[in-house]
């Protein structure tokens, strides 16, 4: 469960957000300069909120009261981003790696071809970015985020990049990923299939505020 209330000061207007998410997928949606991305960067440690409290399970990720602002490694949070963030210097295995390394996950406890193989991408390890089409460089980044066992996973526009066919198949994997995760899941779009077919909740921000609350989504059958 992720317990927050994030109040930050932006460019326009200050930023007032109150979420608390089961092990279920929360839309997050508004128009562009919402403030939808910033949301999730205070989430991840990216982005520090002006005040609030972040509790993710027991843990206190953020409290402005308590002078508490773990780092992002120290979060437990998986971040896939709206452009994929792969390093291009890097392989496939290497960018998987990475988030262990930072995160001090010994590489015996987590097989990244394992990993990479659940999403059909496990023959593409020693590739670098640039020689991988979207669709696989978001299978890389998604196996990229899960490797650090998150317990909570943050989806920025993920798909929005993507061809029809390519963001239809990568939907259906990460509804089954969420499935068997188990963990929350915020993802933030523009495009109503994508909420309609994987969101459980909507919640509409405008101008970094949440106006009439939230609203549950009717399940779209897979
Ligand atoms: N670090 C910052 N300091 C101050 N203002 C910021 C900062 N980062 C973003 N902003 C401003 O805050 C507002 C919200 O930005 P944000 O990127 O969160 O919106 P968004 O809803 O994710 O937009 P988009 O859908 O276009 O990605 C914008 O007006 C932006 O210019």
């Amino acid at each position: 469960m992720l317990d927050a209330l994030i109040q930050k000061k932006l460019c326009n207007f200050t930023l007032n957000i109150k979420l608390q998410v089961k092990n279920e997928i929360l839309v997050l949606w508004g128009h562009s300069g919402a403030g939808k991305t910033t949301v999730l960067q205070c989430l991840a440690g990216l982005a520090k909120p002006s005040s609030g409290l972040i509790k993710l399970k027991d843990q206190v990720l953020y409290s402005s009261e308590e002078y508490i602002n773990l780092s992002p490694q120290s979060r437990n949070v998986g971040y896939l981003f709206q452009d994929y963030a792969l390093f291009p210097h890097m392989t496939v295995r290497q960018n998987v790696m990475y988030g262990l390394k930072a995160k001090k996950i010994f590489k015996a406890s987590i097989d990244p071809v394992e990993l990479l193989n659940s999403f059909g991408v496990g023959h593409l390890i020693d590739r670098y970015p640039r020689q991988l089409s979207g669709g696989e460089k978001q299978r890389v980044a998604l196996a990229r985020a899960l490797a650090v066992q998150p317990k909570l996973l943050l989806l920025d526009e993920p798909f929005s990049a993507l061809d029809k066919g390519t963001r239809e198949l990568l939907r259906q994997e990460v509804k089954k990923l969420h499935s068997q995760w188990q963990i929350p899941f915020i993802l933030v779009t523009h495009d109503e299939e994508d909420a309609n077919y994987l969101g459980d909740r909507l919640i509409a921000l405008d101008k970094g505020q949440t106006g009439q609350g939230d609203r549950y989504l009717v399940p779209v059958q897979s």
